[in-house]
């Protein structure tokens, strides 16, 4: 079994994307993701490189990945990968762990489905037990798109297989050695134990 389905190449964390990296990972769908810095992601590049390095994957994304706050200042991208046919996951993270984050989460996949996205992600730092039921307790509301949810932290890995049972699309693991966010599963690990767990809860 081979340990994803689809690669997630996080352009911000490339020295020389230019020399695409990737490259010799032929045969997978890829999704592109330029993180902003406020959001995760390094070295806090401006909306327009981020728009750049994207622009430059357009032909060969099977997805692309932009938060839900740089719709506005990324408009261009958007509407360029829309006019290819690359669907767009519009995403959040909230590495604090707020309490009223769960609360936002609906009107953020609504706005996220109003403004094109094909998907809604939101990555939110879970304190206690009670924040697991109520980030898979979101997958179980009608909204307009695919919802793609996990916890961070100590609290991740079991908020993944949950989420997952739940229909969350989109579950991250790692390649290599180093987790991109805290408490990923590996990509192996997550894929054997998410199959091992499909009881079809709905
Ligand atoms: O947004 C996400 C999800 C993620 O933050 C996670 O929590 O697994 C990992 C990131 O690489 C990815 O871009």
């Amino acid at each position: 079994m081979a340990a994803c389905d689809l690669l997630e190449v996080r352009l911000d964390l490339l020295e020389h994307p230019e020399t695409r990296p990737w490259a010799h990972l032929s045969g997978l769908p890829i999704l592109f993701t330029a993180r902003r810095g406020d959001e995760g992601g390094a070295g806090d590049l401006s909306p327009e490189r981020r728009s750049q390095l994207l622009e430059s994957v357009l032909e060969e994304a099977a997805l692309i990945d932009v938060e839900l706050v740089s719709a506005g200042e990324m408009a261009g991208v958007l509407e360029k990968s829309a006019a290819l046919g690359v669907p767009w996951v519009a995403s959040w993270h909230d590495f604090e762990g707020r309490a009223d984050s769960f609360g936002k989460i609906p009107a953020m996949a609504e706005q996220a489905a109003t403004a094109g996205a094909a998907c809604f992600k939101a990555a939110v730092r879970l304190h206690h037990m009670a924040d697991l039921a109520k980030l898979a307790g979101l997958l179980t509301q009608p909204l307009p798109l695919p919802l793609s949810l996990m916890g961070m932290g100590r609290l991740a890995p079991v908020s993944r297989l949950l989420c997952a049972q739940y229909g969350s699309v989109l579950n991250y693991g790692y390649l290599g050695d180093a987790p991109t966010a805290p408490g990923q599963w590996s990509a192996g690990l997550l894929k054997a134990a998410v199959s091992a767990s499909e009881i079809g809860l709905t």
